[in-house]
């Protein structure tokens, strides 16, 4: 007999055919949310669940976030705004209700008008880029900091009390000063912030976030996995040994600032490791694991330059704990996520694509049965510069300011 499942985008998404055990043409098999073995249930199907390829409603607002104040202005900092993340930011406040930019700034671009740094945001009406040193910080409410890991803390340390933050470097992500000093080959220069300082994983962190003065924004990288692993750890359905992450990122990852290594002609047609073994988010992907499992857990995490501006794609290889099999993974996936926004759980075959969230706030992934017994295979995509930085920074900038989580971010990713 054929099992038919359904998919929900179009060409893609017509009634798919799949022999008894698996996905027609493929060798994995996708866990889907809705597998039909008859496809006269079809039609008993409530309607919401029709033409979707995730496993559950797109919501207009989060669960429990406040009532909007309307016609409130909160008044923005944006430090760095002449980097890539920066830019995010000011793109993607393009359209938000109630932030509005007052403050930019800079560090060689200082002075320069913002639309000459970024011709594509020509249009919008911004502030002349200061340098930090020069900026009035007396009529923001609240800052996004978009500078490079080290410069941060010191940074951070000498604005005002009265302001909001969310930092997108990773200065104040690692709660132990030590092991700070250790991955980045520095001390802390602001000890006495960190112990203040909030994880902005939003999904899996929201009432911390809400009550936060300081947001730590998590690293691209740790999204797009943490975001999976985190609550299979904690509903301990996979083994805390040998879990492997093989991960990808587009170059828009390692900032506007001109590097060899990053220049067309050592990245084009090609793909490299790069960081491997040593690459500074493995304490940051331990920590959340760790603190999940209640207990230390270590992985393998080789992360790749590929040839694109943007997207992140983690591929997750797990163990599975005694008696879950892959399904388990995935439904548990998908209640955790049912009422989530911006994490989707992919149905079927549709397989997580960087393609598919790419200037969306979106996390896209899937659950995969490894053909080695007792073994999955776990997919998740997020764009780098929005999910993994500017959008899930918004998206902590509107909890800590009482705002729907999703202000602002209310837009599909771009495709082709
Ligand atoms: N790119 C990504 O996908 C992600 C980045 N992040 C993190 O976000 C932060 C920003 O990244 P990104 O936007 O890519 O970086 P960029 O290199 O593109 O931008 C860095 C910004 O910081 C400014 N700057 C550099 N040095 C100093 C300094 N000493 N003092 C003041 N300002 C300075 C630059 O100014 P100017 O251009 O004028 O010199 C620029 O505005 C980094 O910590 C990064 O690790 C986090 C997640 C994802
Ligand atoms: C492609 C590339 O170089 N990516 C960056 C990660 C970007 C990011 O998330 O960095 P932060 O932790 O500093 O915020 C890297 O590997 O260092």
């Amino acid at each position: 007999m054929a099992f038919t499942t359904l998919g929900g985008c179009g060409a893609q998404a017509s009634v798919r055919l799949a022999p008894q055990n698996g996905i027609l043409g493929s060798n994995s098999k996708p866990f889907a949310g809705i597998i039909l073995k008859k496809p006269q249930q079809v039609g008993s199907l409530p309607l919401r669940a029709r033409g979707s390829i995730f496993s559950s409603p797109r919501r207009l607002f989060s669960p429990k976030a406040a009532a909007p104040k309307s016609g409130d202005s909160i008044r923005i900092a944006v430090l760095g705004a002449s980097g890539y993340t920066g830019a995010e930011i000011v793109r993607i406040l393009a359209n938000h209700p109630q932030f509005h930019i007052k403050v930019m700034t800079a560090d060689r671009k200082a002075g320069e008008q913002f639309g000459s740094v970024f011709p594509h945001l020509i249009t919008q009406d911004l502030p002349r880029l200061v340098a930090i040193k020069d900026a009035d910080f007396s009529d923001v409410d609240a800052v996004f900091c978009c500078l490079p890991h080290g410069t941060t803390q010191e940074i951070i340390k000498s604005l005002p009390r009265h302001l909001k933050i969310v930092d997108l470097s990773a200065d104040f992500r690692l709660r132990d000063i030590n092991e700070y000093a250790e991955w980045y080959g520095h001390s802390h220069r602001a000890p006495e912030l960190q112990g203040e300082a909030v994880y902005g994983l939003t999904e899996l962190k929201r009432d911390d976030i809400r009550n936060a003065r300081l947001v730590a924004n998590p690293g691209c990288y740790p999204t797009s996995i943490q975001l999976p692993l985190v609550p299979l750890v904690k509903a301990k359905l996979i083994k805390l040994t040998n879990i492997i992450i093989d991960a990808k990122s587009g170059v828009s990852g390692a900032g506007r600032g001109a590097k060899e290594a990053n220049l067309y002609t050592e990245i084009a047609e090609g793909i490299h490791a790069y960081g491997i073994t040593s690459h500074r988010h493995v304490p940051e992907i331990e920590q959340g694991l760790t603190d999940a499992a209640e207990s230390k857990v270590t992985i393998s995490f080789t992360p790749h330059l590929m040839c694109m501006k943007r997207g992140m794609q983690s591929t997750v290889y797990v163990e599975l704990a005694s008696g879950v099999t892959p399904r388990d993974l995935y439904e548990h996936l998908k209640s955790t996520y049912e009422n989530e926004e911006f994490v989707k759980l992919l149905h079927g075959s549709n397989v997580p694509c960087t393609s598919h969230v790419v200037g969306s706030n979106y996390c896209f992934m899937n659950v995969y049965e490894d053909r080695i017994p007792g073994r999955a295979i776990i997919i998740s995509v997020i764009d780098n510069l929005v999910k993994g930085a500017s959008g899930q920074a918004l998206q902590n900038l509107n909890l800590m300011m009482g705002l729907p989580e999703n202000m602002g971010l209310q837009y599909q990713p771009l495709f082709p």
